[in-house]
């Protein structure tokens, strides 16, 4: 039987500043064609931890592994296989889409043709534009290219799509799945939830430089406190204690005539019989699952 090595190997890494870790210990495997997701609250040691896996930074402790090679000791390999996105203050400003592109081709023995690389990203028309004038969608479709450009095993992109609008950042999603579809793997950092749900096949939610939890999106929506909201306004008044009582039930709110229970498929339908019981009509009432903000709402205890 044959086995394959994760892609990227990361164990038991630590990065202190000022005698203060930023990443405590973290250990996560990429396998081939993956895209795996990091999502964490602002300075949880996302950017630390992905830039150790570029061998940007180098840990203070652990193991880092790019395709079986040390992102620091062998950092010209690394290069050979990993794609990295680039800051914007990376590319002057008056740099044409196409000088770049055959600037950074330049860099890698074996380049990707940035032709159809440029033709698949939407820039085909914008090759004179200066990259100062380009819209931020189109940065980030030049990032992209560039990141692709030395034809790499693994692309690392950290918060793509910021600043994007909604049509731009959907444009973007399809391009990281085309990206898979072609046998790339994806390290992924991001802020947005939809955008993780929608994409990553596993996410590993970083909190205060440690992993808080690492599973698909459905399994990390499983561990949220409260599977399912329900939330009516009742015709009369209902007593608080009794809902508590209710199976399944993780919490109760009474506010301004509405009640918001947390719990599971069996509190609705608890809910519902409670109702039915005492002839209580509840006006607006939704049932709604919960979603991968909740989850991380809950692991992170970040407040929204
Ligand atoms: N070179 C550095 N010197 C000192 N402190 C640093 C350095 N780089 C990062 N830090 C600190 O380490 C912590 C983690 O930073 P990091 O950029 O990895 O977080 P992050 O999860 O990517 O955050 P964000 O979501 O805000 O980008 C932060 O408190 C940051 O201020």
């Amino acid at each position: 039987m044959t086995t394959t090595r994760p892609v990227i190997e990361v164990s038991g890494l630590r990065k202190s500043y000022g005698g203060r870790a930023v990443v405590d210990g973290i250990s996560f495997a990429v396998e081939e064609g993956e895209i795996f997701g990091i999502l964490g609250p602002n300075g949880a040691g996302k950017t630390t931890t992905v830039e150790c896996v570029e061998g940007l930074r180098i840990p203070d402790a652990g193991r880092v592994r790019v395709t079986g090679l040390d992102p620091v000791a062998d950092h010209d390999a690394v290069s050979r296989v990993l794609g990295a996105q680039l800051q914007e203050s990376e590319l002057q400003e008056k740099l044409t889409v196409r000088e770049a592109l055959e600037l950074y081709a330049a860099f890698y023995p074996r380049p990707a043709d940035w032709r159809p690389l440029a033709e698949r990203l939407g820039l085909t028309g914008k090759l004179d534009a200066r990259f100062g004038k380009l819209s931020g969608g189109q940065k980030q479709r030049l990032f992209i290219a560039l990141a692709l450009i030395g034809d790499p095993r693994v692309v690392v992109l950290d918060e793509l799509t910021t600043g994007l609008d909604p049509r731009a950042r959907r444009d973007t999603w399809e391009l990281i799945e085309d990206i898979r579809a072609n046998g790339v793997t994806v390290l992924l950092v991001t802020h947005f939830m939809e955008e993780a749900q929608r994409l990553c096949d596993r996410i590993a939610v970083i909190d205060q430089g440690r992993i808080a939890a690492l599973d698909t999106p459905r399994g990390l929506i499983a561990r949220a406190t409260s599977a399912t909201l329900i939330s009516f306004t009742p015709s009369v008044p209902l007593d608080e204690g009794e809902l508590a009582a209710l199976p399944a039930v993780a919490s109760v709110e009474c506010e301004d005539g509405r009640v918001t229970l947390g719990g599971t498929d069996e509190t609705v339908n608890a809910v519902i019989t409670l109702l039915a019981r005492q002839h209580i009509t509840a006006h607006q009432l939704r049932v709604t699952d919960a979603t991968l903000d909740d989850a991380f709402l809950d692991l992170t205890g970040v407040a929204r």
